[in-house]
């Protein structure tokens, strides 16, 4: 069937939905033209089906296409941010990577490798679906793309600075530690945003603290509100490339059920992306949305928390420039100069 889409500056957006039923057709996310439709993208979303990290329950490695799904109900005006990310830059879908289930290290190098070629050619990459292990690869390949250490912003219910699990370093309680001992996060930099639960002692803190966090933990969010989260944050960062890992299970399990290690306490959807459109203008260079494990989901509950949580991220990287905007603003200023 012929795909009318929506059609802005020159970039193509979602499937329009007051024409062609939103519920028909495949599932790309936000009915955005997938990557082989356009010539080239601004941003670019992909999906990463990779759960052999989890030390619970499974699953995560179904996130991406549930994202998707539900993700058809999104429309193409962001009014909290007064803002229409898919007119603003051509963000497209660029599928799933093909991640090895029964190597975790083969899988780590093909994330990274999949990750350093989507961004090439200068595009800014969102993640979606994953265990938390993937973050490991999607950083290293954030911090060789920015020229060095990257700011981290980390949102979980998880410290995931732990060393081992069962011996096995790569995992997904492990991979901002392995992170810090690989040199690729900037340590002035680096926050952990609605951490709560039982751990293991007291040391997994101080270990933690070594390694440079901040943390607001989901009490903090609640005691100080987000206004103040956000300064703090904002303070933090500066102008710094800043990497934003979101693990859904950041969310409190009445707003995301479908996640593989859920903890009592945790922060509202509303909280979660008021706090993210508090960071506009932050240099973003890279993103994920985790931990998204639909067997265990409700209603699309989590799936309908994750596409908004990915629909203001990919709305704030919109904003920023690119390879191709920069070379367009030369372009202009040359011309105008003639
Ligand atoms: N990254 C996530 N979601 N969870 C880490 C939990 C590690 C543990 O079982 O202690
Ligand atoms: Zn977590
Ligand atoms: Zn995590």
């Amino acid at each position: 069937m012929h795909e009318l889409r929506i059609e802005e500056n020159g970039n193509l957006g979602p499937i329009d939905s007051s024409r062609i039923p939103r519920f028909a057709g495949a599932a790309t996310y936000a009915r955005l033209p997938r990557l082989d439709q356009v010539e080239r993208a601004d941003v670019k979303v992909v999906g990463v089906p990779f759960d052999a990290g989890v030390s619970y329950r499974p699953g995560a490695r179904f996130g991406a296409n549930h994202v998707r799904e539900a993700s058809r109900l999104l429309r193409p005006y962001n009014p909290a941010l007064d803002a229409s990310p898919f007119a603003n830059a051509q963000v497209a879908d660029a599928g799933d990577m093909a991640v090895n289930p029964f190597n975790i290290h083969e899988a780590i190098e093909t994330i990274q490798q999949n990750a350093l070629d989507l961004t090439a050619d200068g595009a800014r990459l969102l993640s979606i679906g994953g265990d938390h292990t993937i973050a490991l690869p999607l950083l290293r390949a954030a911090s060789e793309r920015a020229g060095g250490p990257v700011a981290l912003l980390h949102f979980d219910a998880h410290l995931d600075t732990w060393d081992t699990y069962f011996g096995a370093e790569y995992t997904h309680g492990t991979p901002f530690r392995r992170a810090f001992e690989e040199g690729i996060l900037d340590t002035d930099a680096l926050s952990h945003v609605g951490t709560r639960g039982p751990l293991y002692g007291k040391r997994d803190l101080e270990d933690d603290r070594r390694f440079g966090f901040g943390i607001v933990t989901s009490s903090d969010v609640y005691y100080q509100g987000v206004r103040e989260t956000v300064a703090k944050l904002r303070d933090r960062i500066g102008t710094r490339p800043l990497y934003i890992s979101v693990d859904i299970d950041v969310l409190d399990p009445a707003h995301a059920p479908g996640t593989g290690t859920p903890e009592a306490g945790g922060i509202t959807s509303r909280e979660l992306l008021e706090i993210l459109r508090g960071l506009r203008g932050a240099n973003i260079v890279g993103a994920d949305v985790v931990e998204v494990s639909p067997a265990y989901d409700h209603a699309e509950i989590t799936g309908v928390a994750a596409s908004h949580v990915a629909y203001d991220l990919v709305t704030l990287m919109s904003e920023l420039p690119t390879a191709r905007s920069g070379r367009e603003d030369a372009a202009r200023t040359t011309a105008g100069a003639q």
